[in-house]
């Protein structure tokens, strides 16, 4: 388990005020006490008894676990004194700081009077340079009514546009106070909490609304036009009322108070009959304020933009007031919106804080109102005109948010650029899965079809500020501004200029900004911050790489860093509880030089409570459509779009062959597929036989598969150099195809063509006490051995996974079972892992098995012919299909592995690098083998770790820090194999 902390050292420390950012690698469940030396030394607390809170609470060390609530990604300790205390979403009586340059406050009303001004030691204070230092003053009195005076105030204050003056007045709760560009509100009452769940790793879950259409209950709003022109939110001028209701975004805020909170449930193909109306109505477009305490809480808007919803991608940039036609007051702090879906890319220029200002409350938006799984951010910050260190400690509060997560398949921890190599990587992912997306939708158009761009997502907004810093990023950003949103990819691009003004005019700005940052010119509308202070802004639309018109003034809205901060940290540890949770389809990334199968398989801790979990999912899933029930799922590895999969009982072929040159990684892929079989499904269904071909060539020849023996689902293995042995495996592997046969289709199958042995005879090879029968084979009459755990594996689990001195490992039952399966029962499936089957097809002149290759290649041939619909199948591996060609396996075997010869450098793949053909696929998938049989890599391990977080350093690939194996410890293998056994026994 991985969680980051922030650790903040005593007042006047070296690390004080902001503190240090952390990266603790621990198992879940370890004591706080575990660390906190290590925290204190990281923070330079110096010496004495390390103390902790969390917000106001003093953590006991002791029975405060990491991954448990507060111990959670985004967490703040303190040191020796308690910290800041959240806001408590539940206050009464509070004013939001709903628009404006400071916007996002969320100040709680404790009764008596509150100054608002600009002052620092102001009790609201508010970073807006139109507001008096002491403004006005805001004062509950006992009866609970809330009062508003202006304090000579230089641009005065005004209640829903009435003006104050020094007598006080009621504000009442929905009012908008104005003082300077900033507006402010009281609230209702607080939005309930949704139910959060804690998962014990530092992460908790959530529940989104369901992917579908979501219709809001839109009061007096005709059914939307088909087709919204683009950007129109940004033709309309300012004094027009809106003069037919649209889709989405604009001026037609107004019309769009919705009745009720908005339905999360299934699609609704009708618009229900609205409800009555309530007089305040959540806006569709939440404020800064109001997004604060959505990720606080978590509140009920968290992720409400699901698929389908009509505001996805809608932002609000500011407000202005409106006109609501004649006879009619004006409508004040109106939202003024762009849609990305609508624009593309959106371009924002002004003067670096407010510019940044307002970038964060576009991007606190996106990230609040849509889930991580669809839409993750993307941040380019490369332009070397500023140095690194500004830019890192600018943009590190983006950091915290799951959406810059690499989740589908980026190879980087973080999916921040901040130099020239890391910007390099992010757009050629980027760019790769345009050019894939514009190559499918060309197929698709060639083929008549029709083709919906990027509907519905998953989306990416890439944060573009200023110029990436080399000619090809320069174009590949244009590129993507452009055309990206064909693929879901929408770039905001900064640029730092003057305010527009009357001495620079919009088109003047815009051409500052184009030259500042080379992808401006090619969004589809841009927001120029205009005015002497840069409060407010134009929202414009762009053709042709031109402002087109006046556009639209607005209000700023910005957000401070500290607001930023706080709410992308209150994000850090939320993930959508959905199946959606699962990876959308990855970003076309390179396949990476190494891969270790358990986290492929996604069971990096391979426990029994995840083994049981996958067994269980197995057990729903509906049946294959031949042969008896069982899943024979396996994952080969890690792929361009996630791991590459295959599954023998679905009709892509029951049989794989896995064709390399010596050295290729053959074994390995064997290990693998056997490890990620067991891991699919419970022993009772599914059974593994393990037939170790090569007998010559040195030490360890023909033993590649003797360590997954410890795997419980392996009923059997055997090696190539008994002739007397492979007989028996031969016939009872006969035998059983036989009994299948007769089992699973008694009058239509015809018998299986090997002959059938004589029942006497496989009963004598049940030798080891346990009871023979017929159709039975024994595990140690096959390899004469007794399975035995691997010494680096605790003694104290020896016992677990060694099997009883009487046990008799058969192939149609499973050891441990609780009872036999009555003879009507389906068989469970079984697998016949072969490695080096060109042993048994050309068997070396002096190897000791070549008199029983034959038999046993017969019986594999009858297998290959007859497995699918009996639920056997093969898994075998060649060194060339030219001696292979010939055999009954190659006709059958739908599904083949080429693996590359490795090439040896240190920069190359390593063994393992290959390709999956199957014949649902047009082309040949390629992967990187998980490797199963290397040592667990030191995440996985007991021992707890601190190391300082590097921003600047996260969307490096996470490759170039070699993941550490412990020296001797067991293998992934051994690990898989222990849980399995406990697994497989009741979980203990
Ligand atoms: N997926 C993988 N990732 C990393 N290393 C691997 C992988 N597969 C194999 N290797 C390494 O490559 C070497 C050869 O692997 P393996 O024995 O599986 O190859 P092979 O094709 O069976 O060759 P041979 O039959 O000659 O042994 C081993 O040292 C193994 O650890």
């Amino acid at each position: 388990m991985q969680i980051r902390l922030t650790v903040l050292g005593p007042p006047g420390g070296p690390t004080a005020p902001h503190g240090c950012d952390l990266l603790v690698t621990a198992p879940p469940g370890t004591p706080l006490a575990a660390i906190s030396g290590a925290l204190a030394q990281a923070a330079q607390a110096g010496e004495g008894p390390v103390v902790l809170y969390a917000g106001g609470d003093r953590l006991d060390v002791q029975r405060s676990l990491l991954g448990e609530p507060p111990l959670i990604d985004g967490a703040v300790l303190s040191l020796h004194g308690p910290g800041p205390a959240p806001v408590p979403p539940d206050a009464s009586t509070r004013l939001h700081v709903v628009s404006g340059p400071d916007a996002g406050g969320v100040h709680l009303l404790h009764g008596g009077r509150a100054g608002v001004g600009r002052a620092e030691d102001a009790d609201i204070a508010l970073d807006d340079p139109d507001v008096s230092r002491a403004h006005c003053a805001v004062t509950v009195v006992p009866d609970g009514r809330v009062l508003v005076a202006d304090l000579d105030s230089t641009n005065g204050t005004t209640v829903d546009g009435e003006p104050v003056g020094r007598e006080s007045v009621p504000l009442a709760p929905g009012a908008l106070l104005r003082i300077g560009e900033s507006g402010l509100r009281l609230a209702d009452e607080p939005p309930p909490a949704v139910p959060a769940t804690a998962d014990g790793e530092g992460r908790v879950r959530v529940p989104t609304p369901d992917a579908g259409p979501v219709v809001p209950f839109a009061l007096g709003e005709a059914a939307p036009p088909a087709a919204p022109a683009p950007s129109t939110a940004v033709e309309r001028q300012p004094d027009e009322a809106p003069a037919a209701p649209r889709r989405r975004g604009g001026l037609g805020a107004w019309a769009r108070r919705f009745s009720a909170p908005r339905p999360t449930g299934p699609a609704t193909p009708e618009p229900a009959a609205p409800p009555a109306p309530t007089p305040r109505l959540p806006d569709a477009w939440p404020d800064p304020a109001a997004l604060l305490l959505t990720a606080l809480g978590p509140g009920p808007r968290l992720w409400e933009r699901a698929q389908g919803h009509p505001e996805t991608l809608t932002v609000r940039l500011g407000t202005a007031d409106r006109s609501a036609g004649p006879g009619a007051g004006p409508l004040r702090a109106v939202p003024v919106t762009v849609s990305l879906l609508e624009a593309g890319s959106l371009g924002l220029a002004g003067p670096r804080p407010r510019l940044t200002g307002l970038a964060r409350a576009v991007l606190a938006q996106l990230t609040a109102l849509h889930a991580p799984d669809r839409l993750d951010l993307v941040l380019v910050s490369a332009d070397r005109a500023r140095p690194v260190e500004t830019r890192t400690a600018e943009w590190s509060w983006l950091g915290w948010l799951p959406h810059v997560r690499p989740a589908r398949g980026q190879d980087c921890r973080l999916l921040l650029a901040h130099d020239p190599e890391q910007a390099a990587a992010r757009t050629g992912e980027l760019l790769r899965r345009l050019d894939e997306t514009l190559h499918e939708q060309a197929a698709r158009r060639a083929a008549g079809g029709s083709v919906d761009e990027a509907a519905g997502g998953p989306y990416t907004v890439v944060v573009l500020d200023g110029d990436p810093g080399t000619p090809e990023l320069r174009e590949a950003a244009e590129r993507l501004a452009a055309q990206g949103a064909a693929a879901g990819i929408h770039v905001l691009c900064l640029a730092e200029t003057p305010p527009a003004s009357p001495t620079s005019p919009l088109t003047a700005t815009f051409e500052t900004a184009a030259g500042q940052n080379p992808a401006f010119r090619s969004c589809g509308a841009a927001a120029l911050l205009t005015g002497d202070v840069a409060t407010s802004l134009r929202l414009l639309r762009v053709a042709g790489g031109s402002p087109v018109g006046q556009g639209v003034p607005a209000t700023v809205d910005a957000v401070s860093p500290a607001w930023a901060e706080r709410f992308a940290r209150a994000l850090a540890p939320l993930r959508p509880d959905t199946p959606s949770a699962e990876p959308h389809a990855r970003v076309t990334a390179p396949l990476p030089r190494t891969a270790r199968l358990l986290d492929e398989l996604g069971l990096a801790r391979a426990t029994p409570a995840s083994l049981l979990a996958r067994w269980a999912a197995a057990a729903d899933h509906p049946g294959p459509p031949l042969g008896p029930p069982g899943c024979v799922q396996a994952v080969l590895g890690a792929g361009r779009h996630g791991p590459v999969t295959v599954d023998l009982a679905a009709d892509q072929g029951a049989h794989l062959l896995i064709e390399g040159p010596p050295g290729s990684g053959r074994t390995e892929l064997l290990r693998a597929l056997a490890a990620s079989l067991c891991a699919a499904e419970r022993p009772e269904r599914l059974g593994l036989i393990l037939l170790d071909g090569g007998d010559t060539g040195g030490p360890g020849a023909g033993e590649g598969l003797r360590s997954c023996t410890e795997l419980p689902h392996v009923t059997a293995r055997l090696g190539a150099h008994d002739p007397g042995v492979m007989r028996e495996f031969a016939q009872t592997l006969a035998a059983e195809l036989k009994r299948r046969a007769e089992l699973l289709a008694p009058a239509a199958a015809p018998t299986p063509s090997v002959p059938a042995p004589r029942a006497d005879r496989t009963t004598a090879i049940a030798r080891d006490g346990a009871a023979a029968r017929p159709g039975t084979v024994s595990h140690r009459a096959l390899t004469g051995e007794t399975r035995t755990a691997p010494t680096s594996i605790p003694t104290q689990q020896h016992a677990e996974v060694e099997a009883p001195p009487s046990r008799t490992l058969r192939l149609r039952t499973t050891p441990g079972a609780a009872s036999e399966p009555s003879a009507a029962a389906p068989p469970p499936r079984l697998v016949v892992l072969v490695d080096d089957l060109d042993a048994l097809l050309a068997p070396a002149l002096g190897s000791p098995g070549r008199p029983s290759a034959g038999s046993v290649v017969r019986a594999l041939e009858a297998v290959a012919r007859d497995g699918e619909r009996l639920g056997v199948h093969l898994i075998a591996t060649t060194a060339s299909m030219e001696r292979a060609a010939a055999t009954e396996l190659a006709r059958r075997a739908l599904l083949r592995v080429t693996l590359d010869t490795p090439l040896g450098g240190p920069e190359d793949p390593a063994p393992g690098r290959g390709t999956l053909t199957a014949p649902d696929s047009e082309l040949p998938v390629p992967f990187q083998a998980g490797r199963v049989s290397g040592r667990i890599p030191r995440t996985a391990t007991l021992r707890p770790t601190v190391v300082a977080l590097d921003w600047s350093r996260a969307g490096d690939p996470p490759t170039r820090r070699p993941v550490r194996e412990l020296g001797n410890g067991p293998t992934d293998l051994a690990l898989l194999a222990s849980a399995l056994e406990r697994a497989a026994s009741g979980g203990r």
